[in-house]
C-alpha cells in the first residue's frame, strides 16, 4: 500500500467533541483531563486491539445486509477504526459497503435507516423537491451541524432514479452515494470530512415504495423535465456557491437525465458522470489489457454492446476514442466496428422508432434490410468478438450464448464483459464464461466473482472487476489538487492510459485485466498523479503549485490532445502525501496535552 499521511491543510476526520469515539483506546492521563475518568473500561489498548474485536463482531453477523448496518454504524461512531478495517479487508468489505450488499441495503434503505448510524449523526444532505427554494438554508444547516472549518471538496449526488440495475429506488438511493464516497476515502484518500453524499428526493416512479408505509421519501411520481432540470439547477448553483471549489459526481440518474446533466453543467462546474465517463475510462482500461491478449489487431474487432444505456454508450464512446487516437483508425471505421442491442434488438437507423438521442451515433446504417430483434439473432449476425453487457438483464448470457461466441472465435480469445451490477443483474459469472469458452474468456465483470480454478487442475484464474471504483476516487482526488476549471474527454482518457499502466509484471503475466483491489491505494494514487499532468497540459489546471511541480518534472512529451496516462515520480510523490489515511495511534488524533 502506497504509504499516506493526513493533508496537513484538512481538519482532523475524527470529529474533535468525540473521543469517546476512540473508547478503550483512550489513555488514562487523557481520561482524566477529559473528565472521562470510570466512563470508559478500565483496559487501555491500541488501535489493532479494536480492530480485531470490530473484525469479530464483524464476521459473526449472519447476512451481509447485517454485516451493511453494523458497518454503517461502525462508520458513523468510529471513523478511524471503521476505515482501519475497511483497508485492511478491502477485498472483503468492499463488496458490503458497495456492489452488490449496498443495492439490497438501497432497496432496504427506508427500513434500516435509523439503525444506520446514532441519532445525532449527520450522513449527507436529503433535498425534498418541494424544499429546492430553501437550499441555503439547508446548508447552513449542514454547516452548523458539522466541526468547523468541514467544508466539503467532494459530492456524489443522486436523485435515485436508476440505482445500479434495480430501477427507480426514489430516496432509498441514498446509499450509493454514502457507499461511493467510502471508496473515494478507502481507495484514494480522500478526507473522509469532506465527502459529502447528496440525494436529490424529488420523488419516485416505483409503485413499491410509493406504496410502502415505511418509505422516508417524498410521496410523490418524479417531475417532469422542465421541472427537474430547474429544481437541480437550484440545488447545483446553491452547492456551488456555498462552496466553489467542489467537485460533483452526478450518479445514478436516470440515462435521459444523465446524459442531460452532464451536457448542462460539464463547461460550467467542476463535474463528471459516473456512469457515463467513469464506467467509460475503467472499462476502455481493461478493454486496452484485452485486446493485448485477444489475439487478432485491434482494428478486427466486433464488438456488441448489450444494453445502449448512460453505461453502454459511455463504454463505446471511450472506445472508439481510444481505437481513433491509440489505432489510427478513422472515426467511421472506427464507429462501425461497435453494434448496439437494447431491448428492442440490434439499433439500427431505419428500426422504425425513435431512437433516444444516446442512441442515434452508434445507431447502423448497413443493415438493409436485417433487423435482429434479439440477441441470438445479433450474435449470428455481428459473429462479435467481444460483448459487453450493460444490460441490467440477469444471466442474459446464458450458456447457449457463451458457446456460441467462443465457436464464433475459434483464433481469438473472446471477450466477454457482463457489466451489470448488482450480482444479481449480471449477465453472467465468471465460473459460466470460464465453462463455456474453455477457458479462453477474457472477462471482467461489474460486481467481483469469485476466483475460479479450472477442473483437474491447480490453475486458479482472478476474474478481472471492471467497475469504476478503479476511476472514480483518483479522479476526484486529482481534481481537489489540481482544481481544473472542468473535467475533459481527454482527462478521462488519460486516467484510462495510467489506469491500464497499472497492471504489475505479475499480473500482466497472468493475462489479468485490472490490478488486484489489495493495490487500489497504490494504483490510485498513480492514475491521480496522470490526472494531474493532464490537467495542467491541458492548461485547465488551476492551482499554481501543481502547475509549477508539473512543469518542472513533464512525465512525458505527450500533448493535450493524445494523453498517455504518464505522471513523474516528484508529483506521485506529492499526491501520496495528500492521501488521508486513518491514525495508527491515539497520539495521531487526540492531542497529548488537553
Ligand atoms: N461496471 C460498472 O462500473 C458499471 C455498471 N453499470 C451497470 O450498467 C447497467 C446499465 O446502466 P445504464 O446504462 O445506466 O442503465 P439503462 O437502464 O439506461 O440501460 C439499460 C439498457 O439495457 C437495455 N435492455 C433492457 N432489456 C434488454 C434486453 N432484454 N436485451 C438487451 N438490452 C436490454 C435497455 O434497452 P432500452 O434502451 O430499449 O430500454 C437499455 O438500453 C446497470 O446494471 C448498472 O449497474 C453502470 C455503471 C457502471
Ligand atoms: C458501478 C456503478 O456506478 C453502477 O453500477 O451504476
Ligand atoms: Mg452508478
Amino acid at each position: 500500500m502506497a504509504p499516506a499521511i493526513k493533508n496537513a491543510e484538512s481538519p482532523s476526520a475524527v470529529p474533535a467533541k468525540k473521543p469517546l469515539s476512540m473508547g478503550t483506546a483512550l489513555p488514562y492521563e487523557t481520561r482524566t483531563a477529559m473528565h472521562l475518568k470510570g466512563l470508559v473500561p478500565s483496559a487501555v489498548e491500541d488501535f489493532s486491539a479494536q480492530e480485531a474485536r470490530a473484525y469479530e463482531q464483524l464476521k459473526n453477523k449472519g447476512t451481509d445486509l447485517e454485516k451493511y448496518i453494523f458497518l454503517s454504524w461502525l462508520r458513523n461512531t468510529n471513523l478511524n477504526l471503521f476505515y482501519r478495517l475497511v483497508l485492511k479487508h478491502l477485498k472483503e468489505i468492499a463488496p458490503i459497503i458497495y456492489t452488490p450488499t449496498v443495492g439490497q441495503a438501497c432497496q432496504e434503505f427506508s427500513h434500516i435507516y435509523p439503525f444506520l448510524a446514532p441519532p445525532t449523526a449527520v450522513d449527507g444532505l436529503y433535498i425534498p423537491l418541494n424544499e429546492v427554494d430553501s437550499i441555503d438554508e439547508i446548508i447552513a444547516n449542514y454547516k452548523a451541524s458539522v466541526p468547523e472549518g468541514c467544508r466539503p471538496e467532494t459530492t456524489v449526488i443522486t436523485d435515485g432514479s436508476r440505482i445500479l440495475g434495480l430501477g427507480d429506488l426514489g430516496m432509498n438511493g441514498m446509499g450509493i452515494p454514502v457507499g461511493k464516497l467510502q471508496l473515494y476515502v478507502a481507495a484514494a484518500g480522500l478526507d473522509p470530512s469532506r465527502c459529502l453524499p447528496i440525494v436529490l428526493d424529488f420523488g419516485t416512479d416505483n409503485p413499491k415504495y410509493l406504496e410502502d408505509p415505511l418509505y422516508l421519501g417524498i410521496r410523490q411520481k418524479r417531475p417532469a423535465d422542465e421541472e427537474f432540470y430547474a429544481a437541480t439547477e437550484k440545488v447545483l448553483n446553491g452547492l456551488t456557491r456555498a462552496f466553489p471549489e467542489i467537485f460533483i459526481q452526478f450518479e445514478d440518474f436516470n440515462t435521459p437525465h444523465a446524459f442531460g446533466l452532464l451536457d448542462k453543467w460539464r463547461d460550467r462546474i467542476l463535474c463528471f458522470n459516473d456512469d457515463i465517463q467513469g464506467t467509460g475510462s475503467v472499462i476502455l482500461a481493461g478493454f486496452i489489457s484485452a485486446i493485448k491478449l485477444a489475439g487478432i489487431p485491434a482494428a478486427d474487432q466486433r464488438i456488441l454492446f448489450v444494453g445502449a444505456g448512460s453505461a453502454g454508450v459511455g463504454v463505446a464512446q471511450q472506445l472508439v476514442d481510444y481505437l481513433v487516437l491509440e489505432h489510427k483508425i478513422p472515426e467511421d471505421k472506427a464507429k462501425a466496428m461497435f453494434w448496439f442491442v437494447d431491448s428492442r434488438g440490434i439499433i439500427t437507423a431505419n428500426r422504425g422508432d425513435k431512437l433516444a438521442d444516446h442512441k442515434v451515433y452508434f445507431a447502423r446504417h448497413d443493415n438493409g434490410d436485417v433487423q435482429c430483434k434479439n440477441l441470438e439473432e445479433a450474435i449470428e449476425y455481428v459473429k462479435p468478438t467481444a460483448m459487453i453487457g450493460l444490460s441490467t438483464i440477469y444471466k442474459a448470457f446464458n450458456e447457449k450464448i457463451l458457446r456460441r461466441v467462443n465457436e464464433l472465435n475459434p483464433v481469438a480469445r473472446p471477450i466477454i464483459f457482463p457489466l451489470s451490477n448488482p450480482k444479481t443483474k449480471a449477465e453472467c459469472t465468471f465460473e459460466e464464461a470460464m465453462r463455456c469458452t474453455d477457458n479462453r474468456v477474457l472477462f471482467a465483470s461489474g460486481t467481483a466473482f469469485p476466483e475460479y480454478t479450472i477442473p483437474g487442475t491447480a490453475d486458479t484464474r482472478v476474474p478481472g472487476q471492471g467497475n469504476n471504483m478503479y476511476v472514480f476516487p483518483p479522479i476526484g482526488l486529482g481534481a481537489k489538487l489540481a482544481k481544473p476549471s472542468k473535467i475533459t474527454d481527454s482527462m478521462i482518457f488519460a486516467v484510462s492510459k495510467a489506469l491500464s499502466n497499472t497492471l504489475s509484471p505479475d499480473e500482466i503475466a497472468r493475462g489479468e485485466l485490472y490490478p488486484r483491489i489489495e493495490r487500489i491505494r497504490e494504483t490510485s494514487a498513480q492514475v491521480a498523479a496522470a490526472f494531474v499532468h493532464q490537467a495542467v497540459r491541458e492548461g485547465l489546471a488551476q492551482d499554481q503549485r501543481w502547475i509549477d511541480l508539473v512543469s518542472a518534472n513533464p512525465a512525458s512529451s505527450a500533448t493535450s490532445e493524445i494523453p498517455d496516462g504518464t505522471y513523474s515520480q516528484a508529483v506521485l510523490d506529492e499526491v501520496v502525501k495528500h492521501m488521508w489515511a486513518p491514525a495508527d495511534s491515539v497520539h495521531q488524533v487526540i492531542p497529548t496535552k488537553l
